[in-house]
């Protein structure tokens, strides 16, 4: 039981691996990540702030690895060209970019008014 259990975690962990090495969108989210975690500890963000920006780092990844999923099982499923191929992809990347642009939202408001301070 404990080992099935190991080895879900290895699949699991295998796949943000295979997704992150193939995936130019989550090496961009890791390096997002990076940049942000690092603003956060030079701002010395509060501890809701973290918890808003940890939120917004695990879901854009999450929806981006969801998309990933998505798209590997379309073109295994339709690997020519369909309307209904086209769709879910679409729907899918759209997916990422409401997450996305929330995520923007969370970092303006956490992180511009302190960038502002600094410039201004
Ligand atoms: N089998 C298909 N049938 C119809 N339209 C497709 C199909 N595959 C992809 N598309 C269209 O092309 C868009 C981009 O596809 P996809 O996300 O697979 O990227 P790609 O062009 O294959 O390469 P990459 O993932 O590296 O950017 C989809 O959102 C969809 O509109």
């Amino acid at each position: 039981m404990m080992r099935r259990r190991a080895a879900s975690f290895g699949f699991a962990f295998r796949g943000v691996w295979a997704a992150l090495r193939s995936e130019v969108h989550l090496q961009f989210h890791a390096a997002a990540t990076v940049v942000t975690i690092g603003l956060g500890l030079y701002f010395g963000l509060e501890r809701w702030e973290w918890v808003a920006v940890a939120v917004a780092i695990g879901a854009v990844w999450s929806a981006e690895l969801v998309n990933t999923a998505i798209e590997a099982v379309v073109n295994l499923v339709s690997p020519e060209y369909h309307p209904l191929a086209g769709r879910a992809k679409d729907v899918a990347a759209g997916a990422v970019l409401v997450m996305a642009v929330a995520a923007l939202v969370v970092g303006l408001l956490i992180f511009g008014p302190r960038v502002w301070a600094l410039l201004a």
